[in-house]
């Protein structure tokens, strides 16, 4: 087998987190007497982590509406939205069909498998628990393990150091722009799947190595003897 070690991004790809993420920003906004915003505005912003989002949409909201926001305290703001996110996490987030068992067949076969995240690392954790995938993850590299997130390069050359293989010999299964992009930037193999969170746009467009419709079909292509894009530069075994 030349693919050595996988590693998936989060939200969007291996757990739905949409529903739960609307729901904290929404309750935030209310608490500081701004209107709460459509749960697809608020999904088109995830991928950069929970702050970051919130300071998105703060900027949309200040175009739209200036007065209301130049009084802001955005720091209390953002202490509030990591309050309320910290309360609703992992109440609805599932993973995906077919992700557990996709995930446990890589594991037989001895694959690491490591979880990239732009999310808080505090928040990732329980994500995964109530997803009930961490049993299946060596390795969680979140938002704010390194000095930098995705798509900086360091994020999945540490990545690949941890699981203990070269960068070409991981590929990296996400669902957004940002995935591929740290992929490409740190020479791993850039996988994605069509069915997460990337701004609305098709990710197919960010040009992933590989499309797959779901990951069952990753562990089926991998366990099949998978090609990584990248000549592995060092083998685990
Ligand atoms: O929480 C986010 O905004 C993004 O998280 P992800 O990197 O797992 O997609
Ligand atoms: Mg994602």
């Amino acid at each position: 087998m030349s693919c050595l070690a996988i590693s998936f991004d989060l939200d969007g790809t291996l757990v739905e987190t949409a529903d739960e993420i609307a729901r904290a920003v929404n309750l935030t906004l209310v608490d500081f007497d701004l209107a709460p915003r459509p749960p697809a505005e608020i999904e088109q912003l995830i991928g950069d982590g929970l702050r970051a989002l919130m300071i998105k949409l703060l900027a949309r909201i200040l175009m739209e509406q200036p007065a209301r926001v130049e009084w802001l305290d955005t720091d209390a703001l953002l202490a509030r939205l990591d309050a309320h996110y910290a309360a609703v996490v992992g109440s609805t987030a599932r993973a995906y069909p077919g992700v557990r068992e996709a995930l446990q067949q890589l594991r037989d076969a001895g694959l690491p498998l490591a979880c990239v995240t732009n999310k808080e690392g505090r928040h990732a954790q329980r994500v995964l628990d109530a997803a009930g995938l961490s049993d299946l993850i060596d390795v969680l590299v979140a938002g704010d393990t390194l000095a930098h997130k995705k798509p900086h390069r360091s994020v999945l050359i540490t990545t690949a150091q941890l699981l203990k293989v070269k960068p070409g010999a991981l590929a990296h299964v996400g669902d957004s722009r940002t995935d591929i992009e740290a992929a490409r930037n740190a020479g791993v193999a850039a996988w994605a799947v069509p069915y997460g969170y990337n701004g609305g746009e098709p990710v197919a467009l960010a040009q992933p190595q590989r499309l797959f419709a779901q990951i069952a079909d990753v562990a089926r292509h991998v366990l099949g003897g998978c090609e990584p894009a990248h000549q592995p530069a060092g083998a685990l075994h």
